[in-house]
């Protein structure tokens, strides 16, 4: 259990705060006090869960509709935001992922989750760090990445590059920035089902496969447990943990690593036939 105010007096802007994982996260923050700003590219989205985080929590849930991609209209909201009140923790989980085989992407495909994905990430980091630092206020970056930022991933190749340079941009602005009192963190979660991932990224054919032989813990990850994860990460409580990526995925990126994976699969009978 956290402290019920622990996230009190803490404006949080989180990208792709209407669907999925950045609604579960922004909702677990609204629970503990913060006052959020959900940012997408659908108003009616957003404003649908504003209300709904709104309404359970009694907190205000501000809403900024923005495509990340553009430079110019992520710092026009964020100036428009900041002439409320300065945002104190930026949460990058705006996201476009596909499956796809990657010698068959074209230019545009390859842009279309690089823009969202690193540019969109640095724009809206650049645009709160450098308004924290000429105010001389301290901040937090929380950035969404998946486990292919460490190890890569086949046929997700565009968003593992993407999250990947995020993550060597938490590393690199934890140390540039720190000075200023700017701490920045990330997330590399395992599968979490959702709408938006299973849509891109799951099709039927692929969830037939036995969850034990792809995750240790033979289960998908709940959204409360990432949004758990988050609010430590980003609250006062983590002030000394910065540049670091915590991976959060029941044991899935170490099944390659660990062995051969298909042991899992075996029978006493195998097992016993083996001693003899
Ligand atoms: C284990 C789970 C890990 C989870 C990780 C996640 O991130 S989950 C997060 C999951 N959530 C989300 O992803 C939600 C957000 N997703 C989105 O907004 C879209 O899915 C997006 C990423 C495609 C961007 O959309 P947009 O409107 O900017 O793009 P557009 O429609 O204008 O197309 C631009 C180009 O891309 C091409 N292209 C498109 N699809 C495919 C494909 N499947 N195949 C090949 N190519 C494809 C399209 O043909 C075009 O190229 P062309 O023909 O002109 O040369
Ligand atoms: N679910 C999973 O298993 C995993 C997810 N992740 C990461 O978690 C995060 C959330 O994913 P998830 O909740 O599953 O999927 P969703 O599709 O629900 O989330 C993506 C969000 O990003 C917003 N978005 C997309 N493009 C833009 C843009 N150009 N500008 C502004 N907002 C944009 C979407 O809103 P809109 O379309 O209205 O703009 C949507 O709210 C992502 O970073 C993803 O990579 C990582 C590992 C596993």
């Amino acid at each position: 259990m956290f402290q019920p105010d622990l996230l009190r007096g803490k404006r949080i802007l989180v990208t792709g705060g209407g669907t999925g994982l950045g609604r579960a996260i922004s909702h677990r923050f609204a629970e503990l006090g913060a006052s959020l700003v959900l940012c997408g590219r659908r108003g009616e989205v957003l404003e649908s869960t504003a209300a709904a985080i709104a309404g359970e929590t009694g907190v205000p849930v501000e809403t900024a509709v923005c495509d990340v991609r553009s430079g110019e209209a992520v710092d026009a909201m964020v100036e428009r935001l900041w002439a409320t009140a300065p945002i104190d923790i930026l949460i990058n989980n705006a996201a476009g992922n596909f499956l796809a085989r990657t010698h068959l992407l074209s230019h545009r495909a390859v842009d279309a989750v690089l823009n969202t994905v690193l540019h969109g990430t640095a724009y809206c980091t650049i645009a709160c760090g450098k308004r924290w630092i000429e105010g001389g206020r301290p901040g937090t970056v929380l950035s969404v990445l998946t486990l292919s930022a460490l190890q890569g991933a086949p046929f997700t190749v565009p968003s593992a590059m993407a999250k990947a340079g995020v993550l060597a941009m938490t590393k690199s602005l934890a140390v540039e920035w720190g000075r200023h009192g700017i701490r920045l963190v990330a997330v590399a979660p395992g599968p979490f089902p959702t709408p938006g991932a299973w849509q891109q990224l799951m099709p039927e054919d692929r969830q037939t496969a036995p969850l034990a032989r792809s995750i240790p813990l033979g289960r998908y990850g709940e959204h409360a447990e990432l949004a758990n994860l988050c609010t430590f990460l980003v609250s006062d409580q983590a002030g000394y943990i910065t540049g670091e990526a915590v991976v959060i995925d029941g044991g899935k990126r170490h099944l390659g690593g660990a062995g051969p994976s298909d042991l899992l699969e075996w029978t006493d009978e195998q097992w016993g036939k083996l001693r003899s």
